[in-house]
């Protein structure tokens, strides 16, 4: 996609959001009415073959051209020591990523996605946020774009995710700032902080709170808690919508992209599956503000769209069913 022109675009964009192709809707659910099987036996499965059938425009959706984008981005605040590792561990895991060493290199080529790894101003990490705005307005639209900028138009499915040593710290913030709720309903481990370290996490999350009240846009509030790869995560899922190119979500970061939209835009997410529900104690509060129910619930707590690519597997099993099962009058079956 060629991207947002300027922050009024951005947030313009969020006014008119497309909904799924309804004809084609339709007709899924019309198939799954007629497949060999009890109305409604595979559950979940077929919601998720009517829910890809409208956003893909198509009776039988497919999963042949999907990708997974993980976006990385480090962070002011991991200076205040809110990280069990240090900011180096974001560009090291890139090179991982490159070199294929990551858990999501493993579980992306089990599912059969295509990799995308896209980092961001590594070299320069956020502004702290409990001094001033994590990012400039430019550099926020930047990253917007630069998440707008890994999606094509006919992708079948676009799994997102993150890397961002700190970012856990943002994730909390944009939420507690989004909906109700203190720093304490919002703030976990992370990558396993806890005592001294937990109790300075969440004063960087309140002092946070308390310099950027008030700033309600939901790009501002993007720009001030956010950071590069969550200000490109949300860049991602508008213009997925856009383009209605459904979206599979990771865990508590990647989520916490769209908390500020959701306030305003509660309907922004209706293109998105959240993969799965993460340990990170956060995440199931902010799956319940956006209306999500997650497909799994592994006590997984990574990142990288490590959740998100085992749930693309569901997905593709959700798609199988659909395209390759008899119907009653195919099979001879009778149909009760
Ligand atoms: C080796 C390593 C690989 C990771 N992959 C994802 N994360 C995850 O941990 C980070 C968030 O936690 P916090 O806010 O506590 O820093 C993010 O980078 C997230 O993607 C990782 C973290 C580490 C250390
Ligand atoms: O929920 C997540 O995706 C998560 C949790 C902890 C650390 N990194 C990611």
């Amino acid at each position: 996609m060629t991207g947002f022109k300027s922050a009024a675009a951005f947030e313009a964009a969020l006014r008119i959001l497309p909904g799924p192709d309804e004809a084609a809707r339709a007709a899924a659910l019309a198939r799954q009415s007629v497949l060999t099987k009890p109305a409604g036996s595979l559950g979940r499965l077929e919601e998720i073959a009517v829910f890809l059938a409208g956003w893909q425009a198509r009776e039988r959706p497919r999963l042949d051209r999907s990708r997974v984008a993980v976006f990385a981005g480090n962070h002011g605040v991991a200076a205040r020591g809110v990280s069990a590792f240090p900011p180096a561990v974001t560009a090291q895991m890139v090179r991982n990523f490159r070199e294929g060493g990551a858990a999501i290199n493993a579980l992306a080529g089990a599912a059969g996605l295509e990799l995308m790894v896209v980092p961001l101003e590594l070299g320069r990490p956020t502004a702290d946020f409990t001094i001033g705005p994590a990012m400039s307005e430019d550099e926020c639209l930047v990253a917007v774009n630069a998440g707008a900028a890994v999606v094509e138009p006919g992708l079948d499915l676009l799994v997102l995710g993150e890397m961002g040593i700190g970012n856990s710290t943002s994730a909390a913030a944009l939420c507690a700032a989004s909906f109700s709720g203190s720093a304490t309903d919002w703030v976990g481990p992370g990558t396993g902080v806890h005592g001294i370290q937990l109790s300075a996490k969440l004063a960087v999350v309140e002092a946070g709170l308390a310099l950027h009240a008030g700033a309600d846009a939901p790009l501002e509030r993007l720009r001030r808690l956010g950071g590069h790869e969550i200000a490109a995560l949300a860049g991602a899922v508008v213009a997925a919508r856009m383009a209605r190119v459904p979206v599979l979500l990771d865990g508590f970061i990647c989520c916490s992209a769209v908390a500020p939209l959701a306030v305003t835009v509660p309907g922004v997410v209706e293109h998105c599956l959240a993969g799965h529900v993460s340990a990170e104690p956060a995440h199931q509060r902010l799956l319940d503000q956006l209306g999500l129910e997650p497909l799994l619930a592994l006590g997984m707590r990574l990142g990288e769209a490590s959740g998100a690519a085992v749930a693309a597997g569901i997905v593709r099993a959700a798609v199988a069913a659909h395209d390759q099962m008899a119907t009653f009058a195919e099979a001879g079956v009778s149909d009760g």
